[in-house]
């Protein structure tokens, strides 16, 4: 008998992995805007000035007082002036006047509506207006975008490029984010060949590394690939007791199921505290959740070795642990119809991979692949999402919504 939860759910997976990554949350730390994209934010953020922060035209043109177009007639207003874009005075516009205006200059005192220079026709000093100009047509309005005070972003959200740009416009330089996990990536056995070398019998290309640091950047962080580990534990033991000592999270794939030559859950049963091994996911089974011990502070996260076992176990286990250790909420499964029948053909949760389809009115379908083995790289590389499928249910119906995680 285990002293770790074995064969557990999906849910419980998720639930560990999230404490997990609660008692491991990293530091915060202050970045410039220009390093934050895609950091986790530490802090909410609330406006410091209105935005717009005054009145402003939206199109180059005229700025006038919308009373004066419905007499001013064939004459037109007289162009009093103009008003550019920068830190010039503010000009007035008083009854029967114009002034030009550019894009997002301040709007002169007495104006209230802009009309587009393509709009008017401009002789000497006289500028002539169509007759169907909208009161307050082409100002943007002081405050109408974000008013002090108001909440702009919240802690755990990711930063992408429309948050920076509501901070700049705030005058932020720099923001408080979670500190990024370091990542060390580990592939595992004594049949891999790195590509370029020749292959001799038995042996295989290392196909994992690469997808392993892919599926890492995709995610923002930048692991650091060690070099292959031999099925030997003393090896291992030194590696992991290295790594698990300087990195945040140890990632490893292979060697972690129930073969004579799998050493990871031994080593880790005895130098490290296994918070749970194997879970009821095809693919992903055997996948094995440990905090250091004595190797370290950091978690390690052992995923089977199969290509397309280590793609889902990433995308549904390994990336919601470094997205909680910044405190990031889990992301939520979109949902798309499944495009056909689909027979389950076990009991477990399924992560099958499948093509994403717009029929072109605006619904998602996805589209199963067949080649449903964790090993079958090419529908893997074929598809675009993991399709999940529930634990227990069988079969499933054309048309029926499924959990996707898009990829
Ligand atoms: N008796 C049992 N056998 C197996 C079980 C089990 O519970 N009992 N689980 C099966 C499942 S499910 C999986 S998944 C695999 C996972 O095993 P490991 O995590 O120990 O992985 P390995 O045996 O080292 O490798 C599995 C498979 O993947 C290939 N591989 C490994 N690393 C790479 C890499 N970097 N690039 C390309 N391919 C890689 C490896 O050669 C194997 O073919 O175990 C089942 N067996
Ligand atoms: O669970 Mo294993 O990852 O099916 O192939």
């Amino acid at each position: 008998m285990e002293s770790f939860p074995v064969r557990i759910g999906y849910d419980d997976a998720c639930r560990l992995i999230d404490d997990a990554a609660a008692r491991h949350r990293l530091p915060v730390e202050r970045l410039p805007l220009a390093r934050a994209h895609g950091h986790v934010l530490a802090e909410d953020v609330r406006a410091v000035l209105p935005q717009p922060p005054f009145d402003n035209a939206a199109m180059d043109g005229f700025a006038c007082r919308h009373a004066d177009l419905a007499h001013a007639g064939r004459d037109g207003l007289l162009l009093a002036g103009e008003q550019f874009a920068g830190p010039t005075a503010v000009a007035r516009v008083d009854a029967g006047h114009c002034v030009r205006i550019t894009t997002g200059a301040p709007l002169p005192d007495g104006a209230d509506t802009v009309v587009m220079k393509e709009a008017a026709t401009v002789e000497g000093d006289r500028v002539r207006f169509p007759g169907n100009a909208l009161a307050g047509q082409f100002v943007r309005r002081a405050g109408e975008d974000c008013r002090q005070g108001d909440l702009l972003a919240v802690a755990g959200q990711a930063l992408a490029s429309g948050q920076l740009a509501l901070f700049a416009a705030q005058g932020m330089t720099d923001v408080a984010v979670y500190r990024r996990p370091t990542v060390a990536v580990f592939t595992t056995g004594d049949e891999l060949v790195e590509p370029g070398m020749p292959l001799a019998p038995g042996m295989i290309y290392n196909a994992n590394r690469v997808q392993l640091m892919a599926l890492l950047r995709e995610a923002g962080l930048e692991p650091t690939a060690w070099p292959t580990l031999p099925d030997d534990p003393g090896q291992i033991y030194s590696a992991l007791l290295h790594a698990g000592h300087a990195f945040d999270v140890v990632l490893t794939c292979g060697g972690v199921s129930a073969g004579e030559k799998d050493h990871l859950p031994q080593l880790l049963r005895e130098r490290a505290r296994i918070l749970f091994w194997k879970a009821r996911l095809k693919p992903g089974m055997p996948v094995l959740l440990a905090e250091g011990g004595s190797l370290g502070n950091a978690l390690f996260l052992c995923l089977p070795g199969n290509p397309v076992s280590v793609l889902a176990t990433w995308l549904a286990l390994g990336r919601r642990l470094t997205d909680g250790l910044q405190g990031r909420a889990p992301r939520s499964l979109r949902s798309a119809k499944l495009t056909q029948d689909w027979d389950k053909r076990h009991e477990r949760l399924e992560f099958l991979r499948g093509r994403l389809l717009d029929d072109g009115d605006g619904v998602l379908h996805v589209e199963p692949n067949a080649a449903d083995g964790s090993h079958r790289m090419r529908a893997a590389a074929d598809s675009d999402a993991l399709i999940v499928l529930d634990e227990g249910a069988r079969h499933y119906r054309a048309g029926t919504p499924v959990g996707i995680i898009a990829y």
